[in-house]
């Protein structure tokens, strides 16, 4: 494609350069157990705290292919398995173009630790591939082929801090309080489906209203059962609490620790434990992802 014609169809992106998105992070602020679906999944209730601090995926058109092609491997995920190669194929059969895309990425979140990362870098590739690729889906239907790949992938296609319910597909926007949120990751892994699995962990929460929602009076279902079987975890969350009001989030091993300002949060994250991986974020009410589409003129069906 000419630079001039390509310049004019799909802004901001183009063949020379790599134009960078971001693709952030959730903490959840809250995480109650509810039930169990007939499935085996679990009927959880939870507030979806969207954080300015995530990864970045990088997207340059290749005018000389059809292929989608991702450059960066990353470590112990084959491409087969990397939800972003899983996102691009789920969008294969709605193209309306054969547009070729090299996709590249700066990860920054641990993996696997209850701050979504791949299901944010999902949704990154979703909401874009839709609109160089003109598929011209709507939030609702990208929200839906999202969750097959997983149960956090649509609250980062919908790009609001949320109130959820069913496995987190069921969404309500909701306007929280700007915070600062330290994120500390123990060097453990801690597998969702074990957890979920686990004889005692508790499944039966009384739901209760998004109006209803404090922090305070609202706790992490699998928090005692992870600090149970992870010292790791319990030692981290014993810590923080000395500095704020501290939590896990989603299955862990994250946990996170509420600040008024950037400073307090960033005086503790510099003392973190050797072992311990940390970073500092706002909590903000829109996802930086649809900030970028909106700063660049680009609009998604509601
Ligand atoms: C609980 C949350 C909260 O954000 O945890 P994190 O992944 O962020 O820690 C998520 O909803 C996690 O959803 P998702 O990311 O799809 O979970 P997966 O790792 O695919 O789930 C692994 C296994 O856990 C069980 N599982 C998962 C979610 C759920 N609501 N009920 C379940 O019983 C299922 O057996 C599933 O096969
Ligand atoms: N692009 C990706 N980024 C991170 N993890 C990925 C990616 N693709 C596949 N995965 C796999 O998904 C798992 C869960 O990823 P992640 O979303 O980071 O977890 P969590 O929801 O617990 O924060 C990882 O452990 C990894 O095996």
């Amino acid at each position: 494609m000419p630079p001039m014609i390509e310049a004019l169809v799909n802004p901001p992106f183009n063949s020379r350069e790599i134009t960078w998105l971001p693709s952030p992070a959730k903490i959840n602020l809250f995480l109650h157990i509810c039930g169990r679906l007939p499935s085996g999944y679990h009927q959880l209730q939870s507030v979806f705290q969207l954080l300015d601090y995530g990864d970045k995926i990088g997207f340059r058109l290749n005018p000389n292919s059809e292929r989608v092609k991702l450059y960066d491997n990353i470590d112990g995920v084959s491409e087969k398995d990397n939800l972003i190669s899983k996102a691009a194929k789920a969008l294969l059969a709605h193209r309306q173009n054969h547009q070729g895309i090299d996709i590249f990425v700066q990860k920054s979140l641990p993996m696997g630790g209850g701050i979504g990362g791949g299901s944010s870098n999902a949704a990154t590739v979703l909401l874009t591939l839709n609109y160089l690729w003109q598929c011209d889906l709507s939030l609702q239907e990208l929200a839906h082929i999202g969750l097959e790949l997983g149960a956090d992938v649509p609250v980062f296609v919908h790009g609001r801090s949320a109130f959820a319910e069913g496995v987190g597909e069921r969404l309500a926007a909701i306007e929280l309080e700007p915070q600062y949120y330290l994120v500390a990751t123990p060097n453990v892994h801690v597998s969702t489906a074990d957890i979920f699995a686990h004889k005692d962990l508790p499944r039966d929460s009384a739901p209760i209203s998004a109006q209803q929602y404090s922090f305070a009076t609202t706790r992490n279902d699998c928090e005692l059962l992870v600090t149970t079987l992870h010292s790791q975890v319990a030692n981290l969350l014993q810590w923080l609490i000395h500095y704020a009001p501290s939590r896990m989030t989603g299955t862990g091993a994250s946990v996170f620790a509420i600040f008024n300002s950037k400073e307090q949060a960033s005086k503790v994250l510099q003392q973190l434990p050797i072992d311990v991986k940390g970073f500092v974020a706002e909590g903000v009410n829109v996802s930086p992802l649809h900030q970028f589409f909106k700063e660049n003129g680009i609009k998604i069906k509601a």
